[in-house]
């Protein structure tokens, strides 16, 4: 069965070459959808990725956020990815995890292995979750080498700065503008040597989580930025004009934004371009 956007598509009939060369090419952009046109256009992105990736290095590194993201993956399960999508070269991975037992309800690994995981034949082993035997900074430490190996054996892709370079980052954003675990002040979005770092006072609860560092996120072959709430900040507080004089977005600036922004490493987006999303930040950039 056809989605609405592959039949919007071929109306046009240069558009799926379009589609291609938009992922050859590499372009930073802002999409606005309905929620479930949302659900539908990512899960024809990241399958279009999923191929892409699979041909050229016969692996796709994907990194998954929590929260609202996962059920906008929703479509990834059904026909015809379900069928099409070669799952056996994915490894996934998590931008952030809340140091908790799988199990938690607040686990970022449970979340998705409920909502999208446990639905396709993607080999366990390449399902990196976190040691949740450990403390966050230990889980941090562990998850670290992980990637540290999976870079030498060339299953992660490497930048020119010897960064991890996943070839797909699915971002969420919270209610404050926080990406990853990285929340707007924390004194970790000036991390730049850790690859993974960790955290013990995450104004979001729970407290404990371990994260990409931003230099991580920037290296990744492409960032999907996945924005579909309200955010905590309104213009009645008076941030709105603090903000703006800081040339920071704020959340009606961030709406606009919904819900994707895929790019690749010919226009990368710098840490600044990410704290820019981020509408309540205080930092000289
Ligand atoms: O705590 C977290 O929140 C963010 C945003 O979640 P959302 O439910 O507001 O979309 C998420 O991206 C992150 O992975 C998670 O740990």
């Amino acid at each position: 069965m056809k989605n609405s956007r592959n039949e919007k598509r071929s109306q046009h009939p240069n558009v799926e070459t379009q589609a291609s060369l938009k992922w050859e090419k590499g372009y930073k952009n802002v999409e606005v959808f309905s929620k479930e046109h949302l659900a539908v256009s990512l899960a024809y992105d990241v399958a279009q990725l999923s191929t892409k990736f699979t041909k050229e290095r016969g692996a796709f590194t994907v990194a998954l956020s929590g929260g609202s993201l996962i059920k906008y993956l929703r479509k990834l399960v059904d026909s015809p990815y379900a069928e099409t999508i070669d799952w056996s070269k994915w490894h996934v991975f998590w931008v952030d995890e809340r140091v908790v037992p799988k199990d938690n309800l607040e686990s970022n690994y449970k979340l998705a292995n409920d909502g999208f995981l446990s639905k396709v034949p993607i080999p366990p082993l390449n399902v990196y979750s976190i040691d949740d035997s450990l403390p966050p900074d230990g889980a941090a430490d562990v998850y670290e080498t992980t990637l540290r190996r999976l870079v030498t054996s060339n299953v992660i892709a490497t930048s020119t700065n010897g960064l991890p370079k996943f070839d797909l980052m699915l971002l969420g954003m919270g209610p404050d503008g926080h990406v990853a675990s990285l929340f707007p002040g924390h004194p970790l979005l000036n991390e730049d040597q850790k690859w993974i770092s960790f955290l013990n006072d995450s104004p979001k609860q729970p407290p404990e989580r371990i994260t990409f560092t931003f230099p991580v996120i920037n290296a990744s072959s492409n960032v999907a930025m996945v924005v579909t709430r309200e955010f905590t900040t309104s213009s009645k507080d008076g941030r709105r004009g603090r903000a703006l004089e800081q040339n920071v977005p704020y959340s009606s600036d961030l709406l606009a934004l919904q819900p994707s922004i895929q790019r690749s490493q010919e226009q990368t987006p710098t840490s600044k371009d990410l704290l820019a999303l981020q509408p309540s930040i205080q930092r000289l950039a």
